[in-house]
């Protein structure tokens, strides 16, 4: 169909850029990343994670804790990373284990290496409009919709979803773009009549093929979030595809969409970051 966004095309060409900038810097760019315990998903994320920054030249470092580590023992790693000069971007992959209290950790993070925006400082900073490290998900969003020439001055934009590290965010970098933005959650009253007021519908529930044709105004662009395992092992998205794109003028699939673009801005911050230390 020709009304698809390929996030995995636009991923696949910034990272050939990032690729040939790394190559030119005299300090390697390094990453680590932090997982407590044995989530399927989670790991298969960290492996992409993995893939891509050796593909881009970037040193990947993954910290595999167990299930039963104590937040003290990831609070003094993540105060051990926060020192190491090698490692320009620490992202402790969410969520945690319930005994691990995630705000404290995500605040124990040097501010200046949340290369994930999760950061209250970051957080505060994408609030009050300053520069800063910004949630790798709604930003590689916002890159695939410029790429794609989808004005959002003046659009009304719908978020469905209220997470911390999407929708929220993403409410913040719509406004930043002048969009008109509309949040929802699972509390909200007519969730259709909404959606379909919107130019810009940006969905992360987490509830696989929940939005249908029904909820999209024609000529609409959707951006579908979800990632969800069917009982068969398949991957889907919480838009349902097939229908969804004959009403949508634009739509990213999933897989294929926002999944790479959050792995490429995680390693266009981190390259950023080192690019700071370099001469
Ligand atoms: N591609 C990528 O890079 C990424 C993908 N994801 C995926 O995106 C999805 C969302 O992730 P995340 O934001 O972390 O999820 P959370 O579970 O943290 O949040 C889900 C949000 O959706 C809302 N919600 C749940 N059910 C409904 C409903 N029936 N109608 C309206 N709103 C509803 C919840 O409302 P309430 O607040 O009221 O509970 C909540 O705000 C998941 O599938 C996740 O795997 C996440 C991060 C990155
Ligand atoms: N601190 C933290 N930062 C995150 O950015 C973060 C996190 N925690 N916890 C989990 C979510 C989820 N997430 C994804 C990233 C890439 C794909 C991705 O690459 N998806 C591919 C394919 C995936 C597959 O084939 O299974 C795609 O959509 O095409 C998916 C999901 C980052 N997250
Ligand atoms: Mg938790």
């Amino acid at each position: 169909m020709g009304n698809k966004i390929s996030g995995r095309k636009l991923a696949d060409e910034m990272q050939l850029e990032m690729a040939a900038e790394v190559s030119a810097m005299t300090v390697k760019p390094g990453l680590v990343v932090i997982i407590v315990g044995e989530n399927k998903a989670s790991q298969t994320y960290v492996r992409n994670k993995e893939r891509t920054a050796e593909k881009i030249g970037i040193n990947s470092k993954i910290e595999r804790l167990p299930e039963t580590t104590t937040e003290e023992d990831l609070l003094s790693l993540i105060a051990q990373y926060n020192q190491d000069e090698q490692f320009h971007g620490i992202l402790v992959q969410l969520p945690l284990p319930e005994h691990i209290d995630e705000q404290r950790v995500l605040l124990a993070i040097d501010p200046d290496k949340d290369v994930d925006g999760f950061h209250p400082l970051n957080v505060g900073k994408l609030l009050t409009g300053q520069p800063g490290l910004l949630p790798c998900t709604p930003y590689g969003i916002i890159k695939m919709l410029q790429a794609s020439g989808v004005e959002m001055a003046g659009k009304q934009a719908v978020v469905v979803g209220r997470s911390n590290i999407v929708g929220k965010p993403m409410m913040h970098l719509l406004l930043r773009e002048d969009a008109t933005v509309t949040v929802t959650h699972s509390k909200t009253v007519n969730l259709k009549e909404i959606t379909r007021q919107a130019d810009i519908l940006i969905v992360a529930i987490g509830r696989g093929h929940f939005i249908k044709a029904d909820h999209i105004k024609p000529g609409a662009v959707v951006v579908d979030v979800g990632m969800n395992h069917t009982a068969e092992g398949k991957l889907i998205g919480d838009v349902e595809f097939e229908t969804a794109q004959e009403v949508a003028s634009l739509i990213t699939p999933v897989p294929g969409g926002v999944g790479p673009m959050t792995i490429t801005m995680l390693m266009e911050q981190t390259i950023s970051n080192a690019r700071k230390k370099d001469k």
